[in-house]
């Protein structure tokens, strides 16, 4: 048995940027030494605003940002243009990239294929060709290994747009996968699969606000909470996952939890 997630917990979101900054620069740092380029799967949600408080801020001495070497990839997007107000891409674009100072260098953007917004399914294989032609070959890799994945939990338990009970997390060998009845609007959209999700070298969840707090007490401290997808991430990722929580959203939780720095 491997160790637990990391559960790091701050009093508020502005006091978690300074840890999330220093983790995601470490991860930045690590692939960086491996392979010259940092590959990142970002969910929406308030994620993006989160991370433009982490990585646009003064550096006080933690390393760069090197956003030049980044590689953004969308852990899950709606099935709507680049520019609809559901549209992950547009978050991530308005709340991070726009703010990225030129010095910082600009990262490369691999959004969804929106010749395909008509057939669901044909969107979910363009974007899994799009990870072929990145990460090589589907027959020469199992699966994608993402340097970081940077993911949200939802007040039911969701990530990427995994839901809880779906047979979408049955699912083992696409690397993309199609929904078009997602409970939560828009329908239609696509996500990485479970095991795509949990292949990460690090996966971090960033949840905050007291709207959290009975979702992650079912999800670390009960077996039926373990079950929903987020606790199905940390069980196949065990210590390779970190959540970044402020108080209230563990409020309740008996997981020990580090408070403050990492
Ligand atoms: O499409 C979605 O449903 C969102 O992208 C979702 O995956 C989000 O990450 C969580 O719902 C957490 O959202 P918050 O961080 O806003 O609570």
């Amino acid at each position: 048995m491997g160790k637990p997630p990391n559960l790091y917990a701050f009093q508020s979101a502005s006091e978690l940027a300074p840890s999330l900054r220093a983790y995601i620069l470490d991860a930045q740092n690590s692939a960086l030494d491996r392979h010259q380029v940092f590959r990142v799967a970002v969910s929406g949600g308030s994620l993006p605003k989160t991370l433009a408080q982490a990585l646009l801020k003064e550096t006080n001495g933690q390393g760069r940002v090197q956003f030049d070497k980044w590689e953004i990839f969308y852990a899950d997007e709606r099935a709507v243009p680049l520019d609809h107000e559901d549209s992950n891409h547009r978050l991530v674009k308005e709340e991070l990239l726009d703010k990225i100072p030129a010095e910082l260098g600009t990262p490369k953007m691999f959004p969804i294929d929106v010749k395909y917004l008509d057939d669901i399914q044909e969107l979910a294989d363009q974007y899994e060709k799009t990870l072929v032609s990145v990460f090589a070959a589907k027959d020469s890799v199992r699966l994608p290994m993402f340097d970081l994945l940077l993911l949200g939990c939802g007040p039911d338990g969701h990530t990427c747009s995994l839901f809880p009970g779906s047979e979408l997390l049955r699912e083992t060998d696409p690397w993309v996968l199609s929904i078009s009845d997602s409970p939560k609007p828009p329908p239609k959209r696509i996500t990485i699969s479970l095991p795509v999700a949990t292949h990460g070298i690090k996966i971090a969840f960033v949840a905050t606000g007291g709207g959290k707090k009975d979702i992650m007490r079912q999800i670390f401290d009960t077996d039926e909470g373990r079950q929903l997808p987020c606790g199905l991430v940390n069980a196949h990722a065990q210590e390779r996952v970190s959540w970044f929580v402020d108080y209230p959203a563990i409020e309740g939780v008996s997981s020990p939890a580090r408070r403050g720095n990492l």
